[in-house]
């Protein structure tokens, strides 16, 4: 008689997992090779930015009190004392009705205290220009540290790094950039009935999937996969590639064998191994065999051989596990409001994470179950760039209620009709900008 197993709580489960959750040590990287890594240290800008006060445009650096009483009748006069595009430095100084001029980028000379554009300039003759308005003292000026000042902590350790980070590390030359070390991850499949991608099908037997699919889920976690093959279900085969890898890894995913079945070896793969099993059931659907066992400090995860189930117990439980590893300080899915765009009519007995696709239709965020919702799909992983999250205890979502999804990862934009309807849909005022 198979022992019953007692469901856990999602949050329950999570709560576990994050005891033993562990963190990396820090490496460095050229910063060519810094997008899409962690930061291993905070970012601190190490001067004001800008750096000198500057000009935001290209023009004329004057004396603001010149042109106190400039107007369109009263044009006032100005002697063009030199020339400085950016890069370059004026050696001299603005005096009364004198003035430089200015490319974007380029420092403000010394006596001057604004910049009025080009367009708005008259010249009247071999360096000489003509000003018709006011100019205010420190308009048109970029002054130091109005970008961020020096010491300001500018991205904390374990931010995820994106372009515009890059960006920063640039500005404050960083050529080698502290990053968080990636978890190495162990990943070995089980199953007699499995071949490998590039075989050809026989009756009975299916392409490893799981495998591939883990691997891009841990890269796209921040991790780096390390594959160590697929095994039949052979109990000392299986017991002896566990213990073997768990040795070189910082953390280890089976996929397949944690059911209750016959040739389900990693219940008493764990009990020979001495690891505590913190939990084998999940009140949730899909991934509710999903295991998580711990030996030696080290997490291993049991994740279902269904490819759906294989997935979402990935993206639940191993993926926070690999961002907390990269000192990630939100290392959970983000979760959203949408509206249900279609009726999902089935029981929910334990909470459900349905494969989902969010969209944006111009001016409301919709959501909509992609393929059949089985554990055994595998059809429904790839459109899905959401969990759809329905709670457990529940049936019956109509179209138009709303509900919570918890985001995966969206690298493809919106088509572009909906994207000119969206500015349609803007309320605009009209400007009384003159340039
Ligand atoms: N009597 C019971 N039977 C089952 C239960 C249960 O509670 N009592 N739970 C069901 C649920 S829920 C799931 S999910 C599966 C989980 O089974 P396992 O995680 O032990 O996985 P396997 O039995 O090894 O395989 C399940 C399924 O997935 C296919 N598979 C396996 N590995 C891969 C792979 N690497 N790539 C693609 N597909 C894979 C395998 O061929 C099976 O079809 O158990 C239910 N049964
Ligand atoms: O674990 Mo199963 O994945 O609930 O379908």
């Amino acid at each position: 008689m198979i022992e019953k197993r007692k469901p856990i709580k999602v949050e329950q489960a999570l709560k576990r997992v994050f005891d033993y959750a562990r963190y990396g040590s820090i490496e460095y990287v050229s910063i060519e090779d810094s997008y899409g890594r962690y930061l291993g240290e905070d970012l601190v800008a190490t001067h004001d930015v800008p750096f000198f006060n500057r000009s935001p445009y290209d023009g004329y650096a004057i004396r603001a009190c010149d042109t106190v009483n400039a107007s369109r009748d009263h044009p006032i006069e100005f002697k063009v004392i030199g020339e400085i595009g950016a890069g370059s430095v004026f050696d001299g100084v603005v005096g009364e009705h004198e003035a430089v001029r200015i490319m974007t980028g380029a420092q403000i000379p010394d006596g001057a205290d604004c910049v009025i554009m080009l367009e708005l300039v008259t010249e009247i003759g071999q360096h000489m220009i003509e000003i018709k308005r006011k100019v205010k003292q420190g308009e048109n000026i970029s002054f130091i540290g109005e970008d961020t000042k020096k010491g300001t902590v500018l991205a904390p350790k374990g931010t995820y790094v994106n372009p515009g980070d890059v960006a920063l590390l640039a500005t404050f030359g960083y050529k080698q950039v502290p990053v968080s070390s990636k978890p190495k991850i162990g990943i070995i499949a089980t199953g007699s009935e499995l071949l490998d991608v590039d075989q050809p099908l026989e009756p009975g037997k299916i392409r490893n999937s799981n495998t591939y699919m883990i691997m891009a889920q841990v890269k796209r976690a921040g991790g780096e996969p390390i594959y160590f093959g697929q095994f039949e279900d052979d109990f000392q085969t299986c017991f002896e590639q566990v213990k073997n890898t768990l040795e070189q890894v910082d953390f280890l995913i089976t996929t397949g064998g944690v059911s209750v079945g016959d040739y389900d070896y990693l219940p008493e793969i764990y009990e020979k191994l001495g690891a505590d099993v913190l939990f084998n059931k999940i009140a949730m659907r899909p991934g509710s065999v999903t295991t998580v066992a711990v030996k030696d400090e080290k997490l291993l995860f049991g994740l279902s051989g269904n490819p759906s189930a294989c997935y979402v117990g990935c993206e639940l439980f191993v993926k926070p596990i690999i961002r907390k590893f990269l000192h990630n300080r939100n290392p959970v899915l983000k979760r959203a409001q949408a509206v249900l765009g279609q009726d999902f009519p089935k029981a929910n007995p334990f909470d459900r994470f349905v494969r989902s696709y969010l969209n944006f239709d111009g001016s409301q965020l919709y959501v909509y179950p992609v393929g059949l919702d089985k554990s055994n799909i595998v059809s429904s992983l790839a459109g899905a760039n959401v969990l759809l999250v329905l709670p457990g205890g529940t049936r019956g979502f109509k179209k138009g209620m709303k509900v919570d999804v918890l985001l995966l990862e969206d690298q493809e934009g919106a088509p572009l009709d909906t994207f000119l309807a969206g500015f349609k849909n803007l309320n605009r005022g009209d400007s009384d900008e003159v340039i």
